[in-house]
């Protein structure tokens, strides 16, 4: 099969890296308002609308779908099928607008559940818990540029094949907050979810299915990231926390190498 890359125009493909990435920041900005309850017209904790079993079965179904869509385009071999149809250079910007997409019907079709589990009383409490939820997405967007924020929402890659630069994924990196925790990104994601001055049954629904999600998501990617780094991330995965800092030094052992 011919590569779809060749007989695509590099400024279609680039001017859709910026239409996702255009989506996506979008779907960012409202993500803030949704789960923090601020602004949006549709928030993840509001005034139940009808029964509770219909909603439970709706919010569910939102949720499962971001989970697999996120998670099947997310693997190699998912990748490998998907660029015979979707030229190389767009694979990653088309996860991007679909990731959104998925996010958009949540955000539309979520359905409040009510019932309040806790709720921080107004003053310095209420202020700290929502200072805390801010922090979390503060540290969600700097830990993406710890990576390499173009790559991760795929305009690098339109932008070298517009340019007709070779594309050169990217390398194992720990910079920074990697040094402390291997998923940072996912602390602060597990910081927005939780860090609710209301807890609403909806809320809880929502941060107990994306928690679990995590914890599954980040067996599936530290088993690519052993397949394409080796040895590298077995070590890295040794000596470094997966989400909780450790609050003490830890004895050095030697590294494989050192040992064989
Ligand atoms: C959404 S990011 C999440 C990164 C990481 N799990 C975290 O929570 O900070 C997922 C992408 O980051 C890549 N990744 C994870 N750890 C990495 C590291 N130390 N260096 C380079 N890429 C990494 C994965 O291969 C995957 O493509």
């Amino acid at each position: 099969m011919t590569n779809p890359d060749l007989s695509k125009s590099g400024t279609g493909v680039f001017a859709f890296g910026i239409l996702s990435y255009a989506v996506f920041f979008a779907v960012f900005l409202y993500a803030i308002g949704f789960i923090g309850g601020f602004f949006t017209p549709t928030t993840l904790d509001g005034t139940p609308t009808g029964p509770v079993e219909k909603a439970l079965a709706i919010d569910i179904g939102l949720l499962g779908l971001f989970a697999v869509q996120h998670s099947v385009m997310a693997r190699p071999a998912f990748k490998r099928w998907w660029t015979t149809i979707v030229p190389e250079a767009a694979e990653r910007s088309m996860y991007v607008l679909l990731s959104s997409l998925a996010l958009v019907a949540l955000f539309t079709f979520w359905q409040p559940i009510g019932g309040i589990i806790w709720d921080a009383p107004d003053g310095w409490a209420r202020n700290t818990v929502i200072g805390i939820y801010l922090l979390g997405w503060v540290l969600l967007l700097y830990t993406t540029f710890l990576i390499d924020h173009f790559d991760l929402f795929g305009l690098r890659q339109s932008w070298n094949r517009l340019k007709g630069n070779k594309y050169t994924p990217p390398q194992f990196y720990t910079p920074s907050l990697y040094r402390i925790v291997r998923h940072p990104l996912y602390v602060g994601w597990l910081t927005i979810f939780w860090a609710a001055p209301t807890m609403t049954v909806s809320h809880l629904v929502f941060a107990l299915a994306t928690t679990a999600y995590i914890l599954i998501a980040i067996q599936l990617e530290e088993r690519d990231l052993v397949d394409a780094f080796g040895e590298r991330y077995v070590e890295y995965r040794k000596r470094t926390p997966m989400l909780l800092p450790r609050l003490w030094r830890r004895r050095e052992e030697p590294t494989t190498a050192a040992k064989a």
